[in-house]
């Protein structure tokens, strides 16, 4: 682990660029945290994941994922394009490479919005990035949310749900937890705002070298 002797701030430079990862279980509003971020401007990369699931309405290819076939994303693992990559729930989700690092290499900050598995495997490449975890207030309230974006059926809501008990238990893993209050998703972005702000004030910055 590299480490500058002190805060590039104190000779005028900007800190070195973070690499964020949002993590935290199915339908608790990573995407829907993201989306309030790119809204608001936040200056970060936000890493396009690839996957082979069906485009939903409203979604944009290249915007809210890179749609591939299954044929093109099995290509991505075997010439190993991804950082990383899983198959979720049916179906294939990973990180390519080169967004990462092409953002990183420009000074930007980059933030990665992924599974709580892909964050374990991430957090063994890069320990360095800053891991949040985005939590629910309560089982109840995850079950709402993902029964009002009505995009799985009872049974798989409920194989989610049991997944997401294992999940939140990985917190204790993660640098810092933020909760996602039902009606509150402003509150869970100004807090992700403002562990950023902190990270950049470190003394001894995190460096991360992919
Ligand atoms: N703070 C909030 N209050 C009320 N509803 C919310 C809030 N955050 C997200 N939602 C809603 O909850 C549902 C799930 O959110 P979202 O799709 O962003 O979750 P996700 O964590 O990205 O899920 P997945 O990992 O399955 O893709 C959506 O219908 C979204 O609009």
């Amino acid at each position: 682990m590299t480490r500058p002797p002190h805060n590039p701030l104190l000779d005028g430079k900007a800190a070195p660029p973070l690499l964020v990862v949002l993590s935290g279980p199915s339908g608790v509003g990573k995407d829907s945290v993201l989306n309030r971020m790119r809204d608001l401007n936040f200056p970060f990369h936000f890493v396009v994941t690839a996957t082979n699931r069906t485009i939903r309405p409203g979604e944009i290819d290249g915007f809210d994922y890179h749609f591939v076939t299954t044929e093109r994303f099995e290509t991505m693992i075997e010439s190993h394009e991804l950082l990383e990559w899983a198959l979720v729930y049916g179906q294939y989700k990973g990180i390519p490479k080169f967004e990462v690092r092409q953002a990183m290499a420009t000074g930007r900050d980059v933030m990665l919005r992924i599974n709580v598995d892909g964050a374990a495997t991430v957090r063994q490449i890069a320990p360095e990035a800053v891991f949040i975890f985005l939590a629910p207030s309560s089982t109840d309230e995850l079950r709402q949310r993902l029964s009002v974006r009505r995009t799985e059926n009872t049974n798989e809501i409920e194989a989610r749900l049991a997944v997401a008990a294992t999940e939140l238990k990985q917190v204790e893993h993660f640098d810092y937890v933020v909760i996602n209050r039902e009606g509150h998703l402003d509150e869970a972005v100004n807090q992700i705002r403002a562990i950023i702000a902190a990270e950049k004030q470190r003394v001894f910055p995190r460096m991360v070298s992919l």
